[in-house]
């Protein structure tokens, strides 16, 4: 079964004793719940989705606030259920609790953050929960956030290039590229980290799915083992048929009103993945945006390990948000925001222009606090208008989700007065917005009512007003629930039972309810239906004829107000591409004015940025550590790195040592982190900041086995050593933390002494290189271009304290004995590493001969 095979349908069927539990991974569960504990106090309102089995009725008895009405059956296309979603508002205090007990029963838990009200909950369980079903993509990139994309990605591979597109279909969002480099391949795919690739092959296995882990002869290297690829036919992607959809789709005369003319393996792979999204959207309609294509070295790239050693999404600790820079930075107000912001980060630039405009938004919102005060509250009142709109173009969203559309586009022109006056190019994007969207948003109030029902078949959506055919068979349901109302009264009078009720229900529609003690005055044209415990249940014909009537009316009156619904829904979706259109210039000033307000609390400053190859930090700072340790602790720290015509005097490469954690690997990563920052167009913390754009950031930090690939801890160091050294450039700003360490010490110290001097003298990357291997400061004294740095202690007779201050210098000393006493290894064991280390330091120099190295 596949994920388009099922299908959510409506609510309110009770929950069977069997749901399917065949998906839940323990594991990766805990490992959710910790994330979720970490980010709830920065979400309060997460909503907390989960699949319902057996012990839903006892379990949720005393539970606080269950919206019974959210539950949604999951059915295959083929009919039958195969699970169930519910969902609830959790409050806060009580989180910790009822997640264990879920993630202890063995059900799947999915987080759901930032999610504005129910509404928007259920239709990004609608949307998403395929997903949760579809085998080998559960939980991997489980959790259903708003504010992260969901990507499909389709790669085409020829001998000599290679066609990426990916699509997000909650949100639209629709590109294509193509490149040589397969390498960049395999980092644009761990960018994207796609819930499912489509690839298309010949081989009979055709539609195969394969989980992650699992390979197939027919796929590439370059193709990461970590996700789950869809081996497709080939047809759709044929250069032919692919152009023709596109060409289709998006209305255009030639390939170029797309920007991909020249592309012919984006363009494959583009229109094979919107022919397989057409082909699989359950409301026959797609609400992809149009297409845009881009190309994958005009931006910065993000490597697997530099995203992992840099903690840009998350921690390498455990895995979570918390602590991440993402985390330290992200101050945005919508989730439209929170989701470029990340996009921006994995994805920096490297055009000063485009740097420079973002920097220009930050300095305008730093420089007038009201404005950004004003703007920061007004887009909290905007919701995710792209997965609004996206569900409108799809057919899926409900008149919630219509009103909550309209209450954002009603915000827009507010938003517009705001920044009337503005002379920033990312707040003038928000300057004008098209009438046509204000009349939208008028157009939808004066349709739907206020608070409408969640689902659609049940009526009660539009206003008195709108329709005068509706307003006719309103008046005629409205009479008829007179004329029940009046039966009632008039039964009791004529029978002289106070008590007497008429009541309904779906078994056998409407009847008359007396209680059991009052049945011998029961009038002759009653007819008896059922007998309850102390209660008797009678039909009259004429009661039966009414009802008639009225569920008729009834139902007429739902379906017309659904088409009345569908047509408001499908003039919002004939406006999704400028609403869209609006959402990113939205997104993007929402980002800025999140960067513009941490700038201002944090201390940040603008950096300049240069063409040429300077890196010069005045008082840098490590952008979450210093948000952890309180205000004043953190000991900034200046950089000054790249030699070029005007500054031949730099060096390219820092040589960096100082004693166990003295603070070596939190400057390297404070260097990466402030370019990373300037680069997405960020204020970095620093007193002030000059930086040459860099192609590439490598990083290579501590010793991890890789136990998923059996590698050991040397060949996991080794193979990262060798991919910086073959694709760094003297663009590029590379990190070393203790290269070596992973092999005998005179191995290692070869080792590291080779690839300094490799770097140094070959490749002229920008590079700090933080090593325990003393020996390499006698490399400064040999190349030009290389200097020593030193993180400073004061020794006192007993201890020695941190200063965690780098200046220019080599230290001699590692204190690793004086750490080892700290964690409190005996006396004893301390004196003889004394000794110890007095003759091998003697005798190393000997052996190595380190003074006649040339
Ligand atoms: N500039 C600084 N100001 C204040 N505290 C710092 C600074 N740099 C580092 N620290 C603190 O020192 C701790 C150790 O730093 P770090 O891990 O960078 O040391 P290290 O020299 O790389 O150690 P090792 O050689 O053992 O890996 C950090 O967790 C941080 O809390």
């Amino acid at each position: 079964m596949t994920a388009s095979d099922i299908q959510p349908t409506e609510p309110h069927i009770p929950p069977t004793p069997h749901a399917d539990t065949r998906l839940v991974d323990r594991t990766k569960l805990s490992k959710m719940y910790q994330h979720y504990v970490e980010v709830k106090d920065k979400y309060p309102h997460a909503l907390l989705l989960y699949r319902v089995g057996d012990f839903f009725e006892t379990f949720f008895q005393d539970a606080v606030t269950v919206a019974r009405e959210l539950e949604l059956v999951l059915t295959s296309k083929h009919g039958g259920e195969v699970g169930r979603v519910a969902m609830t508002g959790v409050p806060h205090h009580a989180w910790e609790r009822y997640t264990t007990q879920l993630v202890e029963k063995g059900y799947a838990v999915v987080i759901c953050d930032q999610v504005e009200d129910a509404s928007e909950a259920v239709g990004l369980v609608r949307r998403e929960v395929t997903r949760i079903l579809t085998p080998g993509t559960l939980l991997e990139e489980g959790m259903l956030k708003s504010s992260r994309n969901n990507y499909l990605a389709a790669v085409v591979i020829t001998s000599n290039h290679w066609g990426l597109a990916y699509a997000d279909i909650s949100t639209g969002e629709f590109l294509t590229t193509q490149d040589s480099d397969l390498e960049r391949l395999t980092q644009e795919l761990m960018r994207l980290q796609p819930s499912e690739v489509l690839v298309p092959t010949n081989a009979p296995d055709l539609g195969t799915l394969l989980r992650p882990g699992e390979t197939s002869p027919h796929l590439p290297e370059c193709l990461p083992p970590s996700f789950c690829y869809s081996l497709r036919s080939q047809q759709p992607f044929s250069q032919a048929e692919a152009r023709s959809t596109l060409l289709q789709r998006f209305k255009v005369r030639s390939l170029e009103g797309l920007g991909c003319d020249h592309l012919p393996l984006a363009v494959r792979a583009a229109g094979g993945l919107l022919e397989y999204v057409e082909d699989t959207q359950k409301a026959g309609q797609v609400s992809l945006q149009r297409l845009r294509t881009y190309t994958i070295t005009d931006y910065l790239i993000v490597d697997n390990q530099t995203r992992r050693n840099l903690e840009i999404t998350q921690t390498v600790r455990d895995g979570t948000f918390h602590g991440s820079l993402l985390w330290a930075l992200d101050k945005t107000s919508t989730a439209m925001g929170s989701r470029a912001l990340r996009r921006w980060l994995l994805q920096p630039l490297l055009d000063i222009k485009g740097i420079n405009s973002r920097q220009d938004t930050i300095q305008e919102l730093v420089t007038n606090t009201r404005l950004r005060q004003d703007l920061r509250h007004l887009l909290r009142q905007i919701y995710d208008l792209e997965r609004l709109t996206g569900r409108a173009s799809s057919g899926t969203a409900n008149a919630r989700d219509l009103v909550a559309l309209a209450d954002s586009l009603s915000r827009l022109p507010e938003l517009a007065n705001l920044v009337i006056d503005a002379h920033s190019p990312f707040l003038k994007a928000l300057q004008k917005v098209p009438p046509i969207l204000e009349e939208l948003a008028q157009k939808i109030h004066a349709h739907l009512v206020e608070s409408p029902p969640l689902h659609l078949k049940e009526g009660g959506l539009i206003r008195p007003g709108v329709n005068p055919l509706l307003d006719e068979r309103k008046a005629t349901v409205e009479a008829d629930h007179q004329w029940i109302a009046n039966l009632e009264v008039d039964e009791r009078a004529r029978t002289g039972i106070p008590l007497l009720k008429v009541g309904f229900n779906e078994t056998f529609g409407y009847y008359i309810s007396i209680s059991r003690a009052k049945a011998d005055q029961v009038p002759a044209n009653y007819i008896r239906k059922q007998t309850l415990k102390n209660e008797e249940r009678y039909i009259t014909p004429e009661l039966k004829e009414r009802e008639a009537r009225i569920l008729t009316a009834r139902d007429d009156l739902h379906k017309l107000e659904y088409e009345v619904f569908v047509t408001l829904r499908e003039e919002v979706g004939e406006q999704a591409e400028a609403i869209r259109h609006l959402s990113r210039a939205v997104a993007a000033a929402d980002v800025l004015c999140g960067l513009a307000e941490l700038a201002v609390y944090q201390g940040y400053c603008r950096p300049e940025m240069v063409h040429g190859r300077e890196i010069a930090i005045i008082d840098g700072r490590h952008p979450v550590v210093e948000q952890s340790l309180p205000a004043g602790f953190f000991v900034p720290n200046s950089t000054q790195l790249g030699s070029g015509e005007e500054t031949h005097q730099l060096p390219d490469l820092i040589i960096l040592t100082g004693p166990n954690a003295s603070g070596k690997s939190c400057y390297l990563r404070q260097v990466g982190l402030i370019q990373l920052m300037a680069q997405i167009g960020s204020f970095v913390p620093a007193k002030s900041a000059r930086l040459g754009v860099c192609d590439r950031i490598f990083t290579r930090v501590g010793a991890v086995d890789d136990l998923a690939t059996g590698q050991s801890t040397f060949m996991v160091e080794m193979n990262e050593t060798a991919n910086i050294l073959n694709h760094a450039t003297s663009r590029s700003l590379v990190l070393l933390d203790e290269i070596g360490r992973g092999t005998a010490t005179f191995d290692g110290l070869s080792i590291a002494w080779a690839v300094a001097e490799y770097i140094a003298t070959d490749i002229r990357s920008r590079t700090i290189f933080a090593t325990h291997y003393h020996e390499l400061n006698e490399l400064a004294g040999m190349l030009p271009n290389v200097a020593n740095y030193q993180v400073t202690v004061k020794e006192l007779p007993d201890q020695i304290i941190f200063l965690h201050q780098v200046q220019p210098g080599g230290a001699d000393k590692s204190y690793g004995i004086e750490a080892g006493r700290l964690a409190g290894l005996p006396t004893v064991v301390i004196q003889r590493a004394k000794q110890v280390m007095g003759q091998i330091e003697k005798h190393s120099k000997i052996a190595m001969g380190l003074q006649n190295l040339d």
